[in-house]
């Protein structure tokens, strides 16, 4: 592709969290094997739209102007190299969520989310100084857990990875999830304990004050994912011990049973690097 100057193209991102989506942008200088691009919803960090050089094998055509006019409730499937999804427009809205394995991202185009229901509550609780909330992926007894992108994941001065996990709930019902912050400052440092970034205050839709707990992305899942996942032979004997120390690293007299499956040479599966959610 030529990728000449004033054309609109798209940009693979390649940072931790972005692999895989693209982003739109103007080419606005060229070089050989490389063009400057100016990002239609990348921002730096002093706001003015992002420009970056990068190599053209990280371009592709922009996709041609969608003819057909979709209406509410009208589902389509959304086919690309790695994914097909089926999704819907639910609003008239200039943003869709697209989902890439657990992770959820949020692009311009005009409609939203797969899911009806939790599209309708992205809003609900309102996003954060720096991140966007995106679709909800879990349900607690203390409050509701979404993902949550950054607005500016290229900045440099961001504390925050470009994904998070995002525990909300009014404040009027907020204490436990204040408890839990305090209990994940404790445990700061534990490598396979969640982490905490920190807590902020957003508006819901209907003015309620909303106290968010800003987590990392537990891309490992929970151990009862784990669990069911592994079948009757229980879950195999190396994430079975990482496991039990990491309850430990909660509470020495918890019990940890369920994990007592015999040892066995069963090929581990399953098992990451990645923290789980306890
Ligand atoms: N940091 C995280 N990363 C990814 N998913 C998460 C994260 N935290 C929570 N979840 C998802 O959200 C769900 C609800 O989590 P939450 O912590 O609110 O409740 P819980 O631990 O399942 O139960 P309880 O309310 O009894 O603590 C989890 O089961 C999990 O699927």
């Amino acid at each position: 592709m030529s990728c000449e100057i004033g054309e609109t193209v798209e940009v693979i991102g390649i940072e931790d969290g972005m692999e895989a989506s693209y982003f739109r942008a103007q080419v606005i200088d060229r070089s050989p094997g490389r063009r400057t691009v100016r990002y239609q919803t990348l921002l730096a960090d002093d706001g003015s739209p992002l420009e970056e050089v990068i190599s053209v094998r990280r371009l592709r055509p922009s996709p041609p102007t969608v003819v057909a006019r979709f209406h509410l409730g009208d589902m389509f499937t959304l086919k690309t190299r790695h994914l097909e999804i089926n999704m819907f427009p639910i609003q008239k809205h200039n943003c869709v969520f697209i989902k890439s394995g657990r992770n959820w991202r949020k692009e311009e185009s005009g409609s939203i989310s797969r899911d009806r229901v939790e599209g309708i509550k992205l809003s609900k609780y309102g996003d954060g100084m720096a991140w966007f909330r995106g679709c909800l992926i879990g349900k607690g007894c203390f409050g509701r857990v979404y993902v949550a992108n950054l607005k500016k994941p290229k900045s440099r001065y961001s504390s925050f990875p470009p994904i998070l996990a995002v525990k909300s709930a009014e404040v009027s019902v907020s204490s436990s999830i204040q408890k839990e912050k305090e209990v994940l400052n404790n445990l700061r440092g534990c490598r396979n304990v969640i982490r905490c970034f920190g807590e902020e205050i957003t508006t819901g839709e209907n003015g309620k004050m909303v106290y968010n707990l800003l987590l990392q992305y537990g891309s490992g899942r929970t151990l009862a994912d784990l669990i069911n996942k592994s079948g009757r032979n229980g879950l195999p004997v190396e994430e079975r011990r990482r496991s039990e120390y990491e309850l430990h690293c909660w509470s020495e007299e918890e019990d940890v049973s369920c994990f007592s499956v015999e040892e066995s040479d069963t090929e581990e599966t399953g098992s990451s690097n990645n923290p789980l959610k306890l």
